[in-house]
């Protein structure tokens, strides 16, 4: 599978990042969550080993006709906790905004942008929110990305922390297990495919 030939040390190169990415989401939720005041559910339930790291590389192709927009990647929401996202520099990922428009992401060289997945909406009981995006490919050059996404594991169970809920901020989602709502759900591209399946 992996380009060995060739490119000898690609693969333990690649698994190297993944680790360094997977260790960099964990920080950076860990943050999150102790900027909400609660890092001990952080560190007792959610994470750590129950958190695996994926990675995927992606090429987008250069749209049929010159004058044309084509659809890369069709508008959804992560199904992760965190996502981050690298380019090549060649523009395309979009975000929609609160007011309904969509507005070009540019991802400066060097830099990894986070995009907040529909885990971390039932983590936060909905104070951060999925961010919706799809990729809109224009002009001539193609283009390519890497996404590191961050997941429960498998059978690993998610629930809104009890210290996020309050009268500001009734409880939004009933506990599940992440893996199953994968299972159901992966093809399933509707925004509301968590409310769906565990919205309260
Ligand atoms: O290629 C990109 O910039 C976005 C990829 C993406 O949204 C995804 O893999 O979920
Ligand atoms: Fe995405």
């Amino acid at each position: 599978m992996w380009p060995e030939h060739g490119k000898p040390g690609f693969c333990e190169f690649l698994e190297c990042v993944n680790a360094k990415m997977l260790e960099l989401n964990l920080l950076l939720l860990r943050m999150i969550m102790e900027s909400y005041g609660v890092g001990e559910y952080y560190k007792s339930k959610a994470f750590g080993d129950n958190t695996v790291n994926n990675f995927r590389a992606m090429k987008y192709k250069v749209p049929k006709s010159k004058n044309e927009e084509g659809i890369g990647l069709g508008p959804h929401v992560d199904k992760t906790i965190l996502t981050f996202l690298c380019d090549d520099s060649v523009r395309g990922l979009e975000a929609l905004t609160q007011d309904g428009i969509w507005i070009s992401l540019h991802i400066p060289k060097g830099a990894l942008l986070v995009m907040v997945g529909d885990a971390l909406e039932v983590l936060s009981n909905g104070r951060l929110q999925a961010a919706k995006h799809r990729v809109i490919m224009s002009g001539e050059k193609e283009r390519y990305s890497c996404a590191f996404y961050t997941i429960p594991k498998d059978g690993a169970g998610i629930e809104v922390p009890q210290e996020l809920v309050d009268e500001d901020h009734p409880l939004l989602y009933r506990p599940f297990v992440y893996s199953e709502y994968l299972e159901k759900h992966l093809t399933n591209t509707n925004f509301d495919a968590l409310q769906v399946h565990a919205g309260i």
